[in-house]
């Protein structure tokens, strides 16, 4: 199936988009008006620009009010029309668009749009292009794919054909399986978005808020099996307006744009595998079983204070890694690395952010299977030789540039302590109660976060929860949590450099794991023994706890050990939430550790502001050197 992407969707110039679109594996291209009259190339250098990408130009829009209309609109259509059509012989395209009319002197009426088509068609076929029509949601009186078809379908003629748009059917809840019912070869065209669910104006949320199939909240898949199973093979090509995508890269919205594609495409085909799906195969998403550790790149002189606060956290030292600089420190079932190697990928991390979280690995029911979905899904392989008798670990690169490892239990890579550690101590070690990884907090720019759930939901068998306002004193952050079997993440969006989270990134040059949160069974306990050891354990004011118990109804006597221990509350209908923190590192980096009862489902947002403003009482003045 050929894969295209309108323009309209990248920033940049058209050199540009065209470099970023052919970089991400793209067929094709919907050229949008706009970019090729801003361009100062005549159409045929245009036309060879695209091909000397290696692309073709799958369609030219969008052509605006034309059916239904009085004389002497009408003629002036047509002559608009016949414009259109040379120049699209000369840029070597022979698709064009027609979006529904919104024009106020159109007349609307079935027999008439379609006569209107009828003739279009012969003067198309004069120029031997073709018209699709498509139904905006917006427009006056064709707003509905199913009307769109009625006057195709009256218009009879073989330069007459239908376009399909993920949006317009489904931001006006039609159902698409209606589409079943159309014959396939007279789909000219098929375009995708997806959008966020928001209740607002339909032009202005198509115009503004689009995005990739999977970043939003539109059953896509589900249009995507309806247009499959109409037996269309024409292009699938992307048509995203958004504003963040405007400016952002268009390297990396490309790339996600074309992940998103396969994406939606292995969705359909394992939702009804009767489906005829031109894709190669490749493994199923699965979900993580288990955290199995996370590895700090760091240096010999720094490893001394990261080494403390573990310590102070109640972790001791269980290992040492058979060939590398590779320190593990364990706690119930959380293993951290400490790799203070001067070569190597670890190097490279530590030297780009400081100490700095630069290995997840994640231990899945098929590591193999778990990396080569990840390449099918375009992240990149990561390699990095292993010692003799070492594992090799199949990796790919994550979210801001740290690798992921995939181990199972099913091969030799259920042995990695075993085999590429020598263990030391009796351990289990008493430790503060510490059993395992609750959730790893990555940070990034606002407008990199949906690349970033992309990333988790395509790759993973991944849910979103709901996006939640984290309140900074000094500006918003977006949290968006994402699960995948027993592994949790938030990944915090920050607008502004002042936020916690700003600084962070600004301090860690664009490091991406902020904190990590410990599981305890039993805070009050944990946070106990931390005290004993040393862990800087943020301070929560009064007003928090006199707050919190009013909202909670909480017991007093209760309210009074939290303020005791600096421990937060919250609940859900699921159940109750305990966390506390520890101070922030200079750098903006700390840990947590939390206990959920029952079902409890989320991160402890509402007590956000009251963290991070204490974290930045107790933070050191901005501008401070680092070292
Ligand atoms: O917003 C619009 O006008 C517009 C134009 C062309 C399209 O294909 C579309 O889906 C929307
Ligand atoms: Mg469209």
């Amino acid at each position: 199936m050929k894969t295209s992407i309108a323009t309209v969707s990248l920033s940049g110039n058209l050199t540009g988009k065209l470099a970023a679109i052919a970089g991400a594996g793209f067929d094709g291209i919907e050229i949008f008006e706009q970019d090729f009259i801003a361009s100062d190339h005549s159409p045929a250098e245009v036309g060879q620009m695209v091909r000397d990408h290696g692309l073709e130009i799958t369609l030219f829009q969008p052509f605006r009010d034309f059916e239904g209309l009085p004389e002497p609109y009408r003629a002036r259509a047509f002559a608009r029309a016949a414009r259109k059509f040379e120049l699209m012989n000369q840029l070597g395209t022979d698709l064009m668009l027609v979006c529904s009319s919104t024009h106020p002197a159109a007349m609307g009426g079935i027999d008439r749009m379609a006569q209107d088509f009828r003739d279009l068609g012969d003067l198309a076929a004069r120029y031997d292009v073709r018209v699709g029509f498509e139904a905006l949601c917006w427009g006056r009186f064709v707003n509905d794919h199913r009307d769109a078809w009625e006057v195709v379908r009256r218009a009879d003629h073989p330069h007459v054909g239908l376009i399909l748009d993920s949006f317009h059917t489904l931001a006006r809840r039609i159902d698409p399986d209606t589409i079943r019912a159309i014959p396939g070869d007279r789909i000219f065209f098929v375009q995708l978005a997806d959008a966020p669910a928001i209740d607002m104006d339909l032009l202005y949320w198509s115009r503004h808020f689009r995005n990739m199939p999977g970043e939003g909240d539109l059953d896509v898949t589900r249009f995507m099996r309806a247009i499959l199973a109409t037996g269309y093979a024409g292009p699938l090509s992307l048509e995203i307006f958004n504003d963040q995508f405007r400016s952002g890269l268009p390297r990396l919205v490309a790339q996600d744009g074309h992940r998103s594609l396969i994406g939606v495409l292995d969705r359909a085909r394992r939702a009804e595998p009767a489906l005829s799906v031109d894709l190669p195969p490749f493994p199923a998403p699965a979900p993580v079983e288990q955290v199995e550790f996370i590895e700090f790149a760091t240096s010999q002189t720094d490893a001394g204070d990261l080494e403390t606060l573990l310590r102070s956290a109640g972790f001791e030292p269980a290992g040492r890694h058979v060939s590398k600089p590779v320190s593990l420190w364990r706690q119930g079932g959380a293993n951290l690395l400490v790799n203070t190697d001067s070569t190597g990928f670890a190097h490279t991390s530590y030297v780009a952010h400081g100490t700095t979280v630069s290995e997840i690995g994640l231990r899945v029911a098929d590591a193999q299977a778990g990396h080569d979905r990840g390449v099918a899904l375009m992240a990149q392989s990561h390699q990095q030789d292993a010692g003799a008798g070492e594992l090799a670990i199949p990796a790919i690169r994550g979210i801001g540039g740290s690798v992921i490892r995939f181990l199972d239990s099913a091969s030799d890579l259920g042995n990695i302590w075993e085999v590429d550690f020598r263990l030391s101590g009796p351990g289990p070690f008493p430790g503060a109660g510490i059993t395992g990884i609750d959730h790893i907090a990555q940070t990034m720019a606002y407008d990199e976060m949906l690349s970033a759930s992309l990333f988790y939901t395509e790759i993973f068998d991944a849910q979103k929860a709901p996006m939640v306002d984290v309140i900074d004193p000094d500006g918003l952050v977006r949290s968006q949590a994402v699960r995948t079997g027993r592994m949790r993440v938030t990944l915090n969006g920050a607008e502004t450099r002042r936020t916690l989270a700003g600084r962070f990134i600004e301090e860690s040059l664009g490091a991406s794991v902020q904190h990590i949160a410990f599981a305890s069974d039993d805070l009050f306990v944990t946070a106990r023994a931390l005290a004993a050891r040393g862990f800087p354990i943020l301070r929560i004011g009064a007003n928090y706890y006199a707050d919190v118990e009013a909202r909670f109804g909480l017991d007093p006597a209760l309210t009074e050990r939290m303020r005791a221990a600096n421990i937060m509350y919250d609940e859900d209908a699921g159940g109750q939430f305990f966390q506390l923190y520890s101070l922030a590192r200079p750098d903006g980096f700390f840990f947590e550790v939390v206990q959920r009862q029952g079902n409890y489902a989320g991160y402890g947002a509402p007590n956000a502001p009251f963290r991070i403003a204490a974290q930045k009482r107790t933070a050191r003045p901005a501008g401070m050197p680092r070292h």
